[in-house]
């Protein structure tokens, strides 16, 4: 295990899958998985709506449903590889995890926007515990007050690399005062596949949803 740590930044990253076995689940997810299309296959941002920048699904028990950038996804039943790989998830980390994102960057122009995982249906106590499959890709953590020119102070972004196979476990409060994304990184042409499992509580009152609209993609900056 290696931690990673700044002010208010608590990670755990390890290698979770050996070759062998990270490629047989990028295989199996690649025949089982399900992906957005149509407007689930969108964000709004201010009212405007955009196609996002990779493909995505959600996957989790039953009833579950999970809103961001304006968009309300349903879970659906939980494939047997996301199984496997949610259990082996809970194994090494003891915590229980009920609803998974799975985003898929076809190539390393597919990206993802700077963004917290902060929606108010998030168990704020849980961790998020990402999986990482197929081509590695660089990841990158921004302060909250280090953003943009305006910014109050000069706090060094923390950058790493997510590995084939790869786990990285991100604990409270990390979402509080981090952003994070996944850049643009244009020479790199094979696909990649990520799984973030979380904990997501039922029933909230749909005025008490945060609109998040910082997730649609841009600015990413470029290797
Ligand atoms: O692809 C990744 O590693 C990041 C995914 C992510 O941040 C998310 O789904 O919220
Ligand atoms: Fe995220």
């Amino acid at each position: 295990w290696q931690k990673i740590e700044a002010e208010g930044l608590d990670c755990d990253y390890a290698q979770l899958f050996s070759k062998e076995e990270a490629d047989n689940l990028f295989q199996k997810l690649e025949e089982e998985l399900v992906y957005a299309t149509g407007e689930e296959a969108t964000v709004q941002v201010f009212g405007k709506v955009y196609s996002i920048p990779r493909k995505q699904a959600t996957y989790g028990d039953a009833g579950l449903t999970y809103t961001y950038s304006g968009i309300t996804r349903m879970a659906c039943p939980w494939t047997p590889t996301l199984e496997d790989i949610r259990d082996a998830v809970t194994r090494t980390t003891g915590q229980t995890f009920n609803f998974v994102v799975v985003n898929r960057y076809k190539d390393g122009l597919d990206h993802m926007g700077e963004h917290r995982d902060d929606e108010r249906e998030l168990d704020p106590l849980c961790p998020i515990a990402s999986v990482s499959l197929g081509a590695a890709r660089d990841f990158v953590f921004r302060h909250r007050d280090a953003r943009g020119k305006m910014s109050g102070r000069r706090m060094e972004p923390v950058k790493l690399e997510l590995a084939h196979g790869s786990f990285l476990l991100m604990n409270p409060p990390t979402n509080t005062f981090w952003y994070h994304s996944l850049p643009v990184r244009k020479r790199i042409s094979r696909p990649r596949i990520n799984l973030t499992f979380r904990r997501v509580q039922r029933c909230l009152d749909r005025s008490t949803m945060a609109v998040h609209s910082d997730r649609y993609g841009e600015p990413a900056s470029q290797s």
